[in-house]
């Protein structure tokens, strides 16, 4: 009977439950096919079944904030159109508790024509508040939305900015039992996003249950507790925020086809190598299939006497990892195979961030490491560069280089000026785009853990004096 009782109260606790959800469309190669279909007296079939949703289940507590994550065309808005009624599915079914405000593309609901001021009225009538409600509302609306005189104006004339901002405004007020998100929020400036998060945790506390599709993982990350990860329809993972998000990294940027040859030697290379100071170090390779990514397209590399075989990224502990906090340090193994003869081998990273800016490069030569003095064609080598990733939140990508110096040039390396060094360097293979991880922010509230402002931590030391 407890069970029962258990299970009442979560039932009754659920906003939204979604049960074995599928979208199929029609796809037809010609119009055509579709008449002769239709007419066709034997019931033949001239279509393709499309999956945009397949078999999809998961249930929203009142009061939690769910994220919906996935890559483009995986069918986060299709899920969150057949939650808002605007589709139906194909089979399963939904079971939506309360009223819904939904935050879907920018201006559905609004009637272009219309002055701000008139879709606030419009809007309220679709979610069932009356007018003398909405007029109640209208000074808390005007004050969000803060654009001014523009509210008299058509709402035709509007930036996407301002749009997003009265959408925003009239969505929330009327304090919704289930708020939809999707990246409309992408379009304010920064300021107006943190109004919009505080307002949605403000709506979060009083039992509004939260949506939120969006590509920025660190939102996901910071404002959800559950997430969604669908990938062509389906669902890949389901349950905590943090997870799912690194469940995300791993998608496109694993090496799936690790099986079909590019396995790791276990037991390292080291046969071809010529004699010198240089003591080798046996990297710990890591074994786990998931460390690795998946080489890029050709159009990447620049192959010049030597081939990249295989990247991996892990965390200090070893295991595969694609998402960092701010600070941590991620481990990267990167092996290259010698076509040709080469002399002193030396490999480096680079690391861009989003807006393709290059945040850090840095290469063997630059630790001034020892290294073998001449390596024969076919060797492997192998490097494990760790680096403390001490930047700003957000999407990074990473590429690879590897070239070699004369020994002889590679001795006098602290005599030498760098543009001597760069001179006598040959390149051997560059490969751009090898893959993307991600860090995310500090989530500690006081100031000494969040580590930084700005792009990059850099080391320092502060003293204060006082007369
Ligand atoms: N009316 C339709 N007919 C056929 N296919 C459709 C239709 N609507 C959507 N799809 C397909 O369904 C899949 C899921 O689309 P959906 O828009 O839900 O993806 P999404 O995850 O929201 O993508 P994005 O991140 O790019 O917004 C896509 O492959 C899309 O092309």
């Amino acid at each position: 009977m407890l069970l029962g009782t258990v299970c009442e109260e979560i039932m009754t606790n659920i906003a939204v439950k979604i049960e074995n959800i599928s979208k199929v469309y029609k796809l037809y190669n010609r119009p055509i096919d579709r008449l002769k279909e239709s007419l066709n007296p034997f019931s033949l079939k001239y279509h393709q079944d499309f999956f945009a949703l397949n078999n999809v289940s998961f249930d929203i507590q009142k009061g939690e904030s769910v994220g919906i994550i996935g890559k483009n065309g995986s069918g986060k808005s299709t899920l969150l159109k057949i939650i808002t009624g605007v589709l139906t599915p194909t089979s399963g079914t939904v079971t939506v508790k309360g009223r819904i405000a939904a935050l879907l593309e920018l201006g559905a609901g609004f009637n272009p024509e219309y002055t701000g001021i008139e879709n606030i009225y419009l809007q309220g009538s679709i979610m069932g508040v009356d007018r003398l409600e909405m007029e109640e509302k209208i000074p808390e609306i005007l004050d969000f939305a803060d654009i001014g005189e523009f509210i008299h104006q058509p709402v035709k004339n509007y930036s996407s900015g301002m749009f997003v901002r009265l959408a925003f405004a009239v969505s929330t007020i009327v304090e919704p039992d289930i708020l939809i998100v999707d990246e409309a929020l992408a379009v304010g400036d920064v300021f107006f996003r943190q109004k919009c998060f505080d307002r949605m945790e403000y709506l979060r506390r009083n039992d509004t249950s939260i949506i939120m599709v969006t590509h920025s993982m660190n939102e996901i990350r910071q404002y959800c507790n559950r997430a969604l990860l669908l990938n062509q329809g389906r669902t890949l993972f389901w349950g905590s925020a943090d997870e799912a998000v690194q469940h995300y990294f791993f998608l496109d940027n694993t090496m799936d086809n690790f099986k079909n040859g590019l396995k790791v030697d276990e037991k390292g290379n080291n046969g071809r190598l010529e004699n010198n100071s240089w003591s080798r170090t046996k990297i710990d390779w890591p074994s786990n299939p998931n460390a690795f990514y998946a080489l890029p397209r050709e159009s990447e590399v620049i192959n010049n006497g030597a081939i990249c075989t295989s990247v991996a990224l892990c965390n200090s502990n070893r295991e595969p990892s694609r998402m960092f906090v701010q600070g941590e340090t991620g481990i990267f193994y990167y092996e290259f195979e010698l076509s040709q003869d080469a002399d002193v081998p030396i490999g480096g990273i680079l690391l861009f961030n989003d807006k393709n800016i290059l945040i850090h490069g840095k290469n063997s030569l630059q630790y001034d490491i020892e290294a073998p003095e001449r390596i024969r064609k076919g060797a492997k080598v192998r490097f494990k560069q760790e680096i403390t990733l001490a930047i700003a939140p957000g999407e990074y990508t990473f590429s690879l280089g590897f070239s070699t110096i004369a020994k002889d040039v590679f001795l006098r390396r602290n005599e030498l000026h760098y543009i001597m060094l760069d001179e006598n360097r040959t390149n051997l293979c560059y490969v751009g785009k090898v893959g993307s991880f991600f860090i995310s922010a500090c989530l500690g509230n006081s100031i000494t853990e969040i580590p930084f402002h700005g792009l990059a931590d850099l080391p320092g030391d502060i003293v204060i004096d006082a007369k």
